[in-house]
């Protein structure tokens, strides 16, 4: 397969890197007046602004030539076409087939998934349909007023951001609670503000054999016994999300109610799946199926749209510009909305668990970094706490900047000054401040000129830091559903280009055996010695310390 490095593209933008490395955006968008016109599209409702990138028209050129030698356009239709992409598993990647809202046949081995997927569907709005309106009833014959969802990476990320960005889209007679800490603290805090006759748990796990949720599950089922002492009650107060029917059913909950998804669905990829059902609980089934025609639609728009007005190929582009050709390591997200306080955790997974892999698809060790470090918080706290390392700091961080037009919650000025802080951020990381600009402000304020010239270098701001502005209109399902299909697609487009294979996760293996092994000599006083010294120090010192 092809080497990224091996192109005639990444061997053109090495030698484009040298003649851009210095050129400011300023003088950029001084040249061309049309900059943000040429640079920016409107996809339904959201508008998405990368003009102030470091690039000219000669850049994105050779990064559209990278992306077609690298045969982004061929995988990205063996993707949609249930091609084995995940090869090291030997399993499709079809998340898009659970947002196909055109039905369209979608084949795996030879099947068609739609029949299956639209009858989980089905089966979830009865659910939701049942829960939300309050005839499904706990064990004393009471309404369902809280639901827990127990679950961790995927099983977690995607359905706790979800629900909490569409917070305003509640009915808020149910409230909605997400254990994911195998630190039992995690449960017991949920659980002490909880009726067990009132409490819906929702365990949600792929495998369901994952040893935070099964053991986080076990304890809440504990928690119901002991006041409903019935084991019949755990069908009024468990369900199961999952692909493994066994261990749901040696678990105690009743396969009708396992709300069934597929090895062709990635776990971080799975809010789309019956993973969802908490996210259908708190907005009701048919705002559920608005989130998942926004993906639809972004997917339509991947796959149809010609590279140069693809927004996830664009955006994964002007991604390994940054990360391959100017040595950036990270790639930060700064929602200045409250409601998408969970988006950067979620694109931690999203993005880290897929790219985050240094051997190719023919087994080499790459000679290139890969995977970007994801961050981020909300503005304008960030702009609090860590922005001034991006304006002044020595590290090229590129960012996204994701606003909303219109809140939820209008109060007197809080929107305008929001928007005004998030306009502004982008505007000083782009043009800086010159030096003779920050004279000209010192000598208003009066300062002496001793004063000044010992001041001015702290007083500039290099300016020239890429951003990218996605601005939303509002933040309904439709449009977080179109968000979030753009960046699983984004960070598939850098996969291919790294020729990697972004859907498995073995990585995260090699802890879990070890704690597997540790595990068992933590009981008893013995002295531990068969680890290195530095945790065999550890264990023992938590051995000797514990009550
Ligand atoms: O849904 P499961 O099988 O419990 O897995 C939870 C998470 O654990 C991981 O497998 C990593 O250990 C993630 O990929 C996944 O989202």
């Amino acid at each position: 397969m092809t080497q990224p490095t091996q192109t005639k593209a990444w061997k053109a933008l090495k030698r484009h890197q040298k003649t851009i490395a210095h050129t400011h955006m300023r003088d950029l968008f001084e040249a061309d007046p049309q900059r943000f016109e040429k640079h920016s599209i409107t996809f339904n409702n959201i508008l998405f602004d990368f003009s102030k990138n470091r690039f000219t028209d000669k850049t994105l050129a050779l990064l559209f030539n990278l992306a077609r030698e690298m045969d982004v356009p061929g995988w990205r239709e063996k993707m949609f076409t249930g091609e084995p992409i995940n090869f090291t598993e030997n399993r499709s990647v079809l998340h898009v087939a659970l947002r196909n809202r055109t039905n369209r046949p979608v084949m795996v081995d030879g099947k068609n998934v739609m029949p299956e997927v639209n009858a989980v569907l089905s089966k979830m709005r009865k659910f939701t349909n049942a829960v939300r309106s309050g005839e499904w009833k706990g064990y004393s014959g009471k309404t369902i007023t809280d639901v827990v969802n127990i679950g961790i990476g995927g099983s977690d990320l995607g359905p706790a951001m979800v629900t909490e960005s569409l917070l305003a889209y509640h009915r808020h007679n149910v409230k909605f609670h997400f254990v994911s800490n195998i630190d039992s603290t995690d449960l017991f805090e949920t659980e002490r503000h909880l009726n067990p006759e009132t409490t819906l748990f929702i365990i949600a796990s792929k495998t369901f054999t994952t040893q935070e949720t099964m053991t986080n599950a076990r304890s809440a089922r504990d928690w119901l016994m002991k006041a409903a002492l019935e084991e019949s009650a755990i069908s009024q107060h468990f369900v199961a999300i999952s692909t493994n029917t066994k261990a749901v059913t040696e678990f105690g909950i009743n396969p009708d109610q396992m709300f069934e998804f597929w090895d062709w669905v990635g776990g971080r990829y799975s809010l789309w799946s019956a993973i969802g059902l908490s996210i259908a609980l708190a907005i009701g089934m048919a705002r559920f199926e608005e989130l998942l025609q926004g993906a639809h639609e972004m997917d339509e728009h991947f796959r149809s749209a010609p590279l140069e007005k693809n927004l996830p190929v664009i955006f994964g582009m002007l991604g390994i510009w940054y990360n391959n050709f100017f040595g950036s390591d990270t790639q930060a997200c700064m929602p200045y909305s409250q409601y998408l306080r969970r988006l950067p955790a979620y694109l931690q997974q999203l993005d880290m668990e897929s790219n985050g892999k240094r051997i190719d698809r023919d087994g080499n060790l790459v000679n290139y970094p890969t995977g970007q470090i994801i961050w981020g918080e909300p503005g304008t706290n960030g702009q609090h706490a860590f922005f001034q390392l991006i304006h002044q700091g020595t590290r090229l961080i590129p960012a996204d900047y994701i606003a909303l037009v219109e809140s939820h919650h209008p109060v007197g000025e809080h929107n305008a000054i929001l928007l005004a802080n998030y306009f502004a951020q982008t505007e000083a990381l782009m043009r800086g401040k010159k030096p003779e600009e920050a004279m000209l402000e010192m000598q208003a304020e009066g300062l002496s000129e001793e004063d000044i010239k010992r001041l001015l270098p702290h007083k500039v701001f290099p300016g020239n830091e890429p951003s990218n502005s996605i601005l939303m209109q509002t933040l309904d399902p439709k449009s977080l559903g179109s968000l979030i299909a753009f960046y699983e697609h984004k960070i598939f487009v850098q996969g291919i280009i790294w020729n990697i294979n972004s859907f498995d996760q073995w990585g995260v293996e090699l802890g879990k055996q070890l704690a597997k092994v540790i595990q068992p000599e933590l009981t008893g006083t013995s002295e531990v010695s068969s680890h290195d010294t530095s945790t065999n120090g550890l264990i023992n010192s938590y051995k000797s310390q514990r009550i």
